[in-house]
């Protein structure tokens, strides 16, 4: 088993099991739901928008912990203000040492929030929406085309956003109506590889109409030029915001 399926194998059992602690309706019920969401297409569409989505991550499964006592209010606020026009906030327990609550503190900032997290169940999209997320990840690489169409119309109907993780060309089928945004990551996620030329080659196959985004690896202002060049709107940076001893400024 490569480190995704045992994510996923994880996810299953984790879900499962948050299902039989918190009903559907007690999600419904938590003041989060009521919060009205924040568009990332819009944020990431605007004409001064800095395109950075920033990521709260204190470890991975490549890289072992980045900042193991790092404070999400902190760092989230400080990313906010230096222009950020996203936050991606970790919520996987297991594999990368976030939580629900590191998303709910990040939520006083008045800007979009990606769930980042394994998504493979509705249960966790309405959990999304009830902890503040205005926006969930669609990883290709664990789900059907069709799983895809269904998560993001179930997405859609709460008023979240979705973004739809892509990172090889046999994945460009996942695309469809209910996703308009597309992240090309650059790190594969079974083998942990960083290619930074991914997004670029990945590019040149989306549909026009789609909003690109490229993750991971980003670590030069450099490489965000060249992705800019390349039409892409949003640029998703977290070990090398993380890593730094003062959040940089944007
Ligand atoms: O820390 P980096 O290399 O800047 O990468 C950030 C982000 O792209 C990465 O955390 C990520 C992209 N897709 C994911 C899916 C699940 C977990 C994590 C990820």
């Amino acid at each position: 088993m490569n480190i995704l399926d045992t994510i996923i194998a994880h996810k299953k059992t984790e879900v499962a099991t948050r299902k039989a602690a918190v009903s559907i309706k007690d999600l419904e019920a938590r003041p989060g739901y009521i919060i009205p969401v924040r568009s990332l297409a819009d944020s990431l569409l605007k004409e001064n928008s800095t395109g950075i989505i920033a990521e709260f991550k204190r470890k991975s499964p490549s890289k072992g912990f980045i900042k193991q006592d790092a404070n999400v209010s902190e760092i989230t606020t400080a990313y906010t203000k230096h222009g950020a026009a996203c936050l991606s906030v970790l919520t996987d327990e297991h594999f990368f040492g976030g939580s629900d609550e590191d998303l709910m503190q990040a939520r006083k900032n008045d800007i979009p929030i990606l769930r980042k997290d394994f998504i493979i169940d509705e249960y966790q999209i309405i959990e999304a929406k009830s902890i503040g997320a205005d926006v969930i990840l669609l990883i290709a690489a664990c789900l059907t085309p069709k799983e895809v169409q269904s998560l993001a119309t179930f997405a859609a109907s709460l008023g979240l956003e979705t973004i739809l993780e892509l990172h090889a060309e046999e994945e460009l089928a996942h695309i469809c109506d209910a996703t308009k945004i597309v992240g090309i990551n650059n790190r594969d996620l079974k083998t942990f590889n960083v290619d930074i030329e991914r997004s670029l080659r990945m590019a040149e196959r989306l549909p026009a109409d789609k909003i690109k985004i490229a993750e991971s690896g980003i670590d030069k202002i450099e490489d965000i030029l060249l992705f800019k060049q390349n039409g892409f709107k949003g640029f998703l940076i977290g070990e090398y915001f993380m890593k730094q001893e003062d959040t940089p400024a944007l």
